[in-house]
């Protein structure tokens, strides 16, 4: 069953390229049926010459041989070309594919799912599958013509020099089936660790600074060591298996030119085969002999190719969680007024058995900036990604300007809410290119404002290329403050009715952070603003203040309101007082 579902897949990854296919299995066809006919003109140039020697006809059976072998050797050429070049095809479609299938999945998707294991199914099994349907199927297609057309000749020269020539093949299919089940195995087993290890590679060059730290460079040495051995393991008893079956193959078909050498020999001494009919015969179980060498190479191509199917597969059959419902709603972003609604909000997250957010309600008025506060793991950030359906929420719990978030097209909501997150990621480009990523076409001069509305121009101006100056692995490090005000001047050109900060100003000094917020009430449009943060006294300028505590909203009112309160809110501001007269 799966094997026919595979076979399907194949079938389904060759289709588009189904004229180019034939070209190369036609021109396949045609190298083999003239590598039959090459020995049958051998033969009788043979019987010929020996009855009636004549120059003449020897040097017109040498042209001929000459001109059939060169259109055999570009038929050759061409069949390769046309086959190898659908497993490249083949391979750029399945990358476009699983990139743009990889950007459809939640973020939850690739916390569970490694880097280094999605760069090696996205690389080397892609790669694997190219070498199935071009090099596995052009090998299979040669190796069946070849059969196909060379045993008929051979059995009218001879059924039984071929019976004997060939006697030996049947052990040679018990042993590739004996060993095909094992070397799938093996080969997944290898492709499973080198998975691992390209995660470990990748996991410890991003936590390089920790590893540092702590001082841990021996136990991660030990760790790589322990996967490395493992993969070492499972490629050499790959090796094994391959290293006896490939010469036990390649030994069987040379015996059966063994054999047709010996009995041939004592045939024509014994004046039963003419030498024509032996040469030919030695021809074509020489012939058999590289295809049927070459089987093994063919079965691993053939059966990494497989196992890689099924890893790509595994990636390409996740539906993404998060999508356009069919009657998705499309709002314009400039009528978007920027209420948000919470009723009786709750999320789970999959992996966990407490509520992140429990029966959650609140209106925000458009343009109201508010700060949430408290405890870390209270749901702040859960309660953040919950907006722009970074997470997977049910309906009717989430709504912008009165319409459920679930309804409305992604594209729409999140062109309409702009989302600082705590980690201000930044591509390897240039500042400018940073700042204007989500309107890649927009002016430099507005760039150039969102900057200083956050706080960030001045220092951008002062490094000596400016905003073209390259952040990133090939360009200067920007300190953890520059990095979170340029992620904030980029969320702030999309111009976005909602924004959210989500511990985006941690690294921002708090007076930088109230300036900023105020700096968010200016334009012609006041956004909505929510405010995560760690920061009291900036929490302090908002409009009104969240207070939350184990994924529920405890608390809410003005800062001076909520002073007179006792609660949380209270104690928080107590602790920060403390903190701000110890500095
Ligand atoms: N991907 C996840 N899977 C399972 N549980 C999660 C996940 N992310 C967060 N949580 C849990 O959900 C709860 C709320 O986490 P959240 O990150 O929203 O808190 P927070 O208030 O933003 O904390 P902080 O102030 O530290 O950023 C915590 O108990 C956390 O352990």
């Amino acid at each position: 069953m799966a094997q026919s579902r595979r076979l399907g897949k194949i079938g389904n990854y060759l289709r588009p390229h189904w004229q180019q296919t034939t070209l190369g299995i036609i021109a396949l066809l045609s190298v083999n049926g003239l590598g039959v006919y090459i020995p049958l003109l051998i033969r009788s140039g043979v019987e010929k010459l020996s009855k009636n020697f004549s120059l003449n006809q020897i040097i017109n059976y040498a042209v001929i041989i000459i001109l059939l072998s060169s259109a055999m050797w570009l038929l050759r050429m061409a069949s390769r070309i046309w086959i190898f070049g659908v497993g490249r095809q083949v391979e750029y479609e399945l990358k476009q594919r699983i990139f743009e299938h990889l950007l459809k999945l939640e973020p939850s998707y690739f916390t569970k799912n490694t880097p280094g294991d999605l760069i090696s199914r996205a690389t080397s099994d892609v790669d694997n599958v190219r070498r199935l349907v071009g090099f596995a199927v052009l090998s299979l297609a040669n190796t069946v013509f070849a059969y196909a057309l060379t045993l008929p000749v051979m059995i009218s020269i001879s059924w039984e020099l071929t019976i004997y020539a060939l006697a030996v093949y049947p052990i040679m299919f018990f042993l590739v089936h004996l060993f095909s089940d094992r070397l799938r195995r093996e080969q997944a087993e290898v492709q499973e660790q080198l998975a691992d290890i390209s995660g470990l590679i990748q996991e410890d060059i991003s936590g390089i600074a920790l590893i540092k730290i702590y001082a841990q460079e021996e136990n991660e040495r030990q760790a790589f060591n322990q996967k490395n051995q493992q993969l070492l393991a499972a490629n050499l008893k790959l090796a094994q298996s391959r290293n006896t079956l490939f010469p036990l193959i390649g030994g069987l078909a040379n015996l059966s030119s063994l054999i047709i050498i010996w009995l041939g020999t004592m045939r024509i001494s014994a004046n039963t085969l003419a030498i024509g009919d032996f040469l030919a015969l030695l021809i074509y179980v020489e012939r058999l002999v590289f295809p049927t060498a070459l089987l093994g190479f063919t079965i691993t191509a053939y059966q990494r190719g497989e196992v890689s199917i099924d890893r790509l597969e595994s990636i390409l059959s996740v539906t993404p969680k998060i999508q356009d419902s069919p009657d998705a709603i499309h709002i314009g972003e400039d009528k978007v007024k920027g209420e948000l609604t919470a009723k009786n909000l709750t999320y789970t997250y999959p992996e966990s058995t407490t509520p992140a957010l429990d029966r959650i309600n609140f209106t925000i008025a458009p343009g109201e900036i508010i700060a949430i506060v408290g405890a870390i793991g209270s749901g702040k950030s859960t309660l953040a990604n919950a907006l722009p359906r970074l997470l997977d929420i049910e309906p009717g719990q989430l709504f912008l300007d009165g319409i459920d978030i679930t309804k409305i097209a992604l594209s729409d909501l999140r062109s309409a809410i702009a989302y600082v997150p705590q980690d201000s990621f930044l591509f390897s480009t240039t500042i400018q290119n940073n700042i204007r990523y989500g309107d890649p076409v927009s002016e430099q001069s507005l760039v150039k404002s969102v900057a200083t509305l956050a706080q960030i121009d001045a220092e951008i101006t002062n490094f000596p290329q400016q905003y073209e100056t390259l952040v990133g692995e090939r360009g200067i490090t920007l300190s953890g403050g520059q990095r979170q005000r340029t992620a904030l001047a980029r969320a702030m050109l999309i111009d976005a009715p909602v924004l959210i900060l989500d511990d985006a100003l941690s690294s921002v000094d708090n007076q930088t952070a109230t300036q900023i917020l105020n700096n968010l009430s200016l334009g012609n449009q006041k956004k909505t603003v929510i405010f995560i943060t760690h920061q009291l006294s900036a929490a302090a300028t908002a409009d009104r203040i969240f207070v939350m505590d184990k994924g529920k909203i405890i608390q809410t009112g003005k800062h001076s309101e909520l002073l007179t309160q006792p609660g949380l809110y209270q104690t928080l501001w107590s602790q920060h007082q403390i903190e701000e007269l110890l500095r």
